[in-house]
């Protein structure tokens, strides 16, 4: 089954990541990200860093996730592993939306369209939502400020992923990230583990 954690820079995906693992070990989870997770992450950190031309970025972000895919993804589901990410898809699908816009006619389109046929979309997203404010008041904190750390580009990015929500609220769980981490963290982890048992139970129906 895989997972994934979206939301603004600063609503407390990373902080969430991190506890699943421990709180959910006796799953045995495969604990990843995006970007990050080989090495074009690196190249994507660089072209973040570096402010790159916008289709250039987009278009590393694409390449990570598809090596994501291959070198940890596809083996892990494979083995019918839960598997985690932070960040996937939905990323690219909001953020480069609003980089790539004034650029590239309809973004979205162009987004989904260059997924499409090869990715595996998510069986559940939890996307945590924090007014904007406030994650920029958390990110604040951070030494390297990146460039889609602005109000404009999280406000939108936000509103996007309302919209990916609305196209389809079967797959999001939304929760309020301004509650206390542990709290956060309880539901997000029973949630996960209620849906993994039920998924397995169904697999052994079958047989
Ligand atoms: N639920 C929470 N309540 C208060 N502060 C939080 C919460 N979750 C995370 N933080 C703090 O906010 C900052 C950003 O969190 P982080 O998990 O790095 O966010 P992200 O990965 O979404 O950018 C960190 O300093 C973290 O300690
Ligand atoms: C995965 C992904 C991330 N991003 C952006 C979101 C972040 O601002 C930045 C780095 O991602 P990340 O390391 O997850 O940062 P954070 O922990 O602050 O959320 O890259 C995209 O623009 N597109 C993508 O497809």
């Amino acid at each position: 089954m895989l997972v994934t954690i979206e939301g603004i820079d600063g609503s407390g995906k990373s902080t969430l990541h991190k506890t699943l693992g421990p709180y959910l070990a006796d799953l045995d989870p495969v604990i990843t990200c995006e970007p990050g997770s080989t090495w074009i992450g690196e190249a994507v950190r660089r072209a973040i860093r570096e402010h790159a031309d916008p289709i250039a970025e987009a278009l590393l972000f694409v390449a990570d996730h598809a090596a994501h895919l291959r070198e940890v993804i596809r083996p892990a589901l494979s083995e019918d592993r839960l598997v985690i990410s932070d960040r996937y898809i939905d990323s690219r699908l909001v953020y480069q939306q609003v980089t790539l816009d004034g650029i590239i006619p309809d973004p979205l389109t162009w987004l989904r369209a260059v997924h499409h046929g090869w990715t595996i979309m998510p069986d559940l997203t939890i996307l945590l939502a924090v007014p904007v404010p406030v994650a920029l008041e958390r990110t604040g904190k951070r030494e390297s400020g990146e460039h889609f750390e602005q109000e404009s580009v999280l406000t939108k990015v936000q509103e996007y992923y309302m919209e990916l929500v609305e196209e389809d609220t079967a797959r999001f769980l939304i929760l309020d990230g301004t509650l206390p981490p542990e709290h956060i963290l309880r539901v997000a982890g029973e949630v996960i583990r209620f849906r993994y048992d039920e998924m397995n139970r169904k697999k052994k129906k079958k047989y």
